[in-house]
């Protein structure tokens, strides 16, 4: 029996695009709602895009009965964490409230799977003793970004408490690279990402990569981030979709691959991998970074069936720097025309 279709907010996004084509290519019939704000029409290779908002339920609830949509995956969200720290309530709004309305339709229409973006921004700051972050600790977010999500959280367990919704809240450590295939990546105009910033800076678009914070308790000095690669990610939302249909409890993952690569080690893949040195500055701390964040990812092992094929720095920053590349070249050519 064919499977129902899927509704994906958030699908004309960075991490959204790449789990759309996933599903795609598999077969499953995928309809993306998307406001357009910062996703791109064209990033959407498969299924039928509707440009509107998960806040509106009337649209939403009449979205979900006409198609017959029984799976949400949730990805629209606002995602830059110092916008969120100056314009708080434009992050309760979009990520918490319209979430809140997104449930509210996905209730009265009976959908049964959810699956949700959460971030590592939930754990906040976690004690220097602790090697990586499991699942079970206490979450402490330090901006209005990690908050919203916790929030979210919060509803999505509350209400599959109390319906028969299930749910995988997937809490996403450092997502990087880009589609192997090279027709999709990220995007985003004023970015703040370190791969992707380094990345801009090699291809001349940026003068320099300032590096925040040289005197971390790490190896190097500089900080250390758990980097997944996009396109193992997109697969683990696929494992979580399988795990979901095939009968599994509502569960909370961390993604990432369990091991971590500091600032230096970033800039020297890139160089390493571009062929040339790229400039570099260095500044005090950012303020809120911690010096490491590392995902425990034993969970995520024993509950899906998911197994990462991009672990592997130089081929993340590869796939960054191809994908700057095309958008290079897409810039070049609409100037020219
Ligand atoms: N990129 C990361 O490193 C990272 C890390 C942790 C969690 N996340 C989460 O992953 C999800 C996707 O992030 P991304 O990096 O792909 O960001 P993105 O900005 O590329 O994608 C977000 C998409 O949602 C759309 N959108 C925003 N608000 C909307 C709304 N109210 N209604 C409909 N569409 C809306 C945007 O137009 C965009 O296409 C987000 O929930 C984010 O919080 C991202
Ligand atoms: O230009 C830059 C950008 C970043 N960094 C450093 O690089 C590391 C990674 O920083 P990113 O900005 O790339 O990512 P963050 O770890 O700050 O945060 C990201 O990952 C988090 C989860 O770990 C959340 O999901 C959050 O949404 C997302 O922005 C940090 O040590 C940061 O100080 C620099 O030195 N220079």
């Amino acid at each position: 029996m064919k499977n129902k279709p899927i509704l994906v907010t958030g699908g004309a996004g960075y991490i959204g695009s790449h789990v759309v084509k996933l599903l795609g290519e598999r077969g499953e019939t995928v309809v993306v709602l998307d406001d357009l704000s910062t996703g791109n029409a064209d990033a959407v290779l498969y299924g039928e895009l509707v440009v509107g908002k998960t806040g509106d339920m009337e649209l939403v609830s009449k979205l979900i009965a006409d198609k017959g949509i029984d799976t949400v995956l949730h990805f629209a969200a606002h995602t830059i964490v110092p916008e969120s720290v100056s314009n708080p309530l434009k992050y309760y709004a979009n990520n918490t409230c319209s979430t809140r309305n997104l449930l509210q339709a996905c209730q009265d229409n009976g959908v049964s799977n959810f699956i949700f973006s959460s971030t590592a921004a939930t754990y906040g700051v976690p004690d220097e003793s602790i090697a990586a972050c499991h699942e079970e600790l206490p979450t402490a977010p330090i901006n209005a970004y990690g908050t919203s999500k916790l929030m979210s959280e919060a509803m999505l367990r509350d209400l599959s408490a109390a319906t028969d919704l299930k749910h995988v809240v997937l809490r996403y450590f450092n997502v990087a690279g880009s589609d192997p295939d090279g027709r999709i990546g990220q995007s985003t105009p004023e970015a703040t990402l370190l791969i992707k910033v380094a990345a801009e800076v090699a291809l001349g678009k940026r003068e320099q990569l300032y590096v925040y914070g040289t005197d971390y308790p790490t190896e190097d000095g500089t900080g250390v981030r758990d980097y997944i690669h996009v396109t193992d990610l997109a697969g683990a939302h696929l494992a979580a979709l399988d795990y979901l249909r095939n009968g599994g409890d509502s569960t909370l993952l961390n993604c990432g691959y369990g091991h971590g690569f500091s600032v230096r080690q970033v800039i020297d893949a890139v160089e390493r991998v571009h062929g040339s040195a790229i400039k570099v500055i260095e500044q005090p701390r950012r303020a809120g970074d911690p010096p490491a964040l590392i995902a425990a990812v034993d969970k995520i092992h024993r509950t899906l069936d998911w197994k990462p094929s991009f672990d592997d720095l130089d081929t993340i920053v590869r796939t960054s720097l191809e994908w700057e590349k095309t958008l290079q070249a897409r810039r070049h050519n609409s100037n020219e025309a």
